[in-house]
């Protein structure tokens, strides 16, 4: 990675203390090394005096004039960057067509096709350039993509992660079983050979992982034969690598995981039985898990990716995200792209708001989240998945600049800024403010994103 230049963000920052609470900082100043990290943080920044800022360069060993400034105006708020937990890449092409189709119907008649045709290195340039871009622009400062099973293509989207500057985990599918003929590995062996081809790449690409990371991505348990999962749980004891995958999303897809595992006694001690099952494991939906289940869960650490835009539109169910959180599962958003139709981790956490009250409607209030709850979701609670939570998703000296400036706009005329559906008049409280931004909000009120102190985005309005 080239070393950037030092910065210095100035303005209100907003960013979750705890699950429950959002921390508003006014009148900061974030100093940002030439390698994206927050070297140091100044509060009442307008009040310090001369001789307060001068001796905070002195101590960096910074000259003013080296450094880029970028203040936040009125109204305006330095937010984490979102992180999406689950992310078909290749999938992007698809987002809004899924017609009534459930999950096993939606891979063979949508999906699958889609992504075996992504071997074409131009098609797939396309989709992923534009796929990412558009994630940088709703604010997503690092996803965790699957690709296809195609080595040069899976290879491609980390190439293309790096240049333009976003954070990410790539997998390379895996798949040998109950896959069309035209998109399904050869075996067990050169899935596995596959997988380490795209680890090797990625590892040349970006030796420290610092921007790039392999994933090993077994698709689901239907789709890979136990000698498969047993090689890839090898794998991962080997490499130490993350590992993501999906888990209990819809009810059919669970009778047919019974059905080819018969000695194990639930969908996630398939995972677990084959080495898949640990810290670093992503499960994705997570939707019909039983408590027992959690509690395994739990129990391996393994971490969970909430895709509530997908579970309704291919119509898996509403998963229980408070019992999880109760037992003390991390849990992050997943847009599940394009299972989910939209791009944006906003609307992943404005619907996961939206099912946890029809969990609600089911039975207990106690289930509903609060706007705080699924913004701590998109953000530090992704960080916990993706296990870079003393790095992301959040603020604090130490960890890197992954974040997005956000506007609400003025009073004085929102229309003509082009500044989105929100509508702010002034007396709204910060709490009002985030709502507001939450259930109206969209990429136009994302002014400029950057990662790592990069900045990947500006809006051009
Ligand atoms: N939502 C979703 N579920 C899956 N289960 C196996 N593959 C997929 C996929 O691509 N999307
Ligand atoms: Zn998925």
């Amino acid at each position: 990675m080239g070393v950037g230049s030092r910065s210095l963000f100035v303005g209100t920052l907003v960013h979750s203390k705890s699950l429950e609470e959002l921390e508003y900082l006014e009148d900061i100043a974030v100093f940002v090394d030439e390698n994206g990290v927050i070297a140091a943080i100044q509060t009442k920044y307008s009040k310090a005096t001369t001789e307060e800022v001068d001796a905070i360069f002195q101590k960096l060993g910074w000259a003013r004039e080296d450094v880029v400034v970028k203040t936040a105006k009125n109204g305006e708020f330095f937010f984490p960057g979102f992180i999406d937990t689950h992310i078909h890449a290749s999938q992007y092409a698809n987002a809004g067509i899924f017609g009534k189709t459930t999950l096993m119907d939606w891979l063979n008649t949508y999906t699958f096709p889609m992504e075996a045709s992504l071997s074409d290195a131009f098609k797939a340039k396309t989709v992923y350039s534009r796929v990412i871009q558009r994630t940088i622009s709703h604010g997503t400062t690092t996803a965790a993509y699957y690709a296809t099973i195609s080595v040069p293509s899976t290879n491609l989207l980390a190439d293309l992660c790096l240049s333009f500057g976003q954070r990410a985990f790539i997998g390379r599918c895996c798949m040998d079983t109950m896959a069309p003929d035209f998109y399904k590995d050869e075996s067990p062996a050169s899935a596995i050979a596959d997988t380490r081809a795209t680890i090797a790449h990625i590892t040349n690409i970006d030796p420290k992982h610092a921007l790039v990371t392999p994933i090993i991505t077994p698709r689901f348990a239907v789709s890979c034969t136990s000698k498969l999962l047993h090689g890839l749980g090898a794998l991962q004891k080997e490499t130490d690598l993350p590992v993501q995958t999906h888990i209990s999303e819809n009810k059919n897809e669970i009778k047919l995981v019974k059905e080819l595992f018969p000695d194990h006694s639930s969908y996630t001690h398939v995972y677990d039985g084959h080495g898949l099952l640990g810290p670093k494991t992503i499960l994705a939906h997570a939707v019909h898990l039983s408590e027992e289940e959690v509690d395994l869960v739990k129990i391996r650490e393994a971490k969970i990716s909430h895709c509530p835009a997908s579970n309704s539109a291919i119509t898996s169910g509403t998963a229980k995200v408070r019992m999880m959180l109760d037992k003390g599962l991390q849990i992050g958003l997943g847009t599940d792209m394009s299972g989910g139709y939209s791009p944006s981790i906003l609307e992943a956490a404005k619907q996961a708001h939206l099912v946890s009250r029809h969990v609600a409607m089911e039975g207990d209030d106690n289930t509903k989240l609060s706007v705080e709850e699924v913004l701590f979701l998109a953000t530090k609670g992704g960080s916990q998945v993706v296990g870079l939570s003393d790095k992301i998703g959040s603020f604090g000296v130490g960890m890197e600049w992954d974040a997005q400036l956000i506007s609400l706009g003025s009073a004085a005329d929102p229309v003509e800024e082009g500044l989105g559906s929100v509508d702010v008049f002034g007396w709204e409280s910060w709490e009002e403010k985030m709502a507001k931004w939450l259930f109206g909000g969209d990429d136009r009120n994302t002014l400029a994103v950057w990662v790592k102190g990069r900045l990947v985005h500006e809006r051009k309005i």
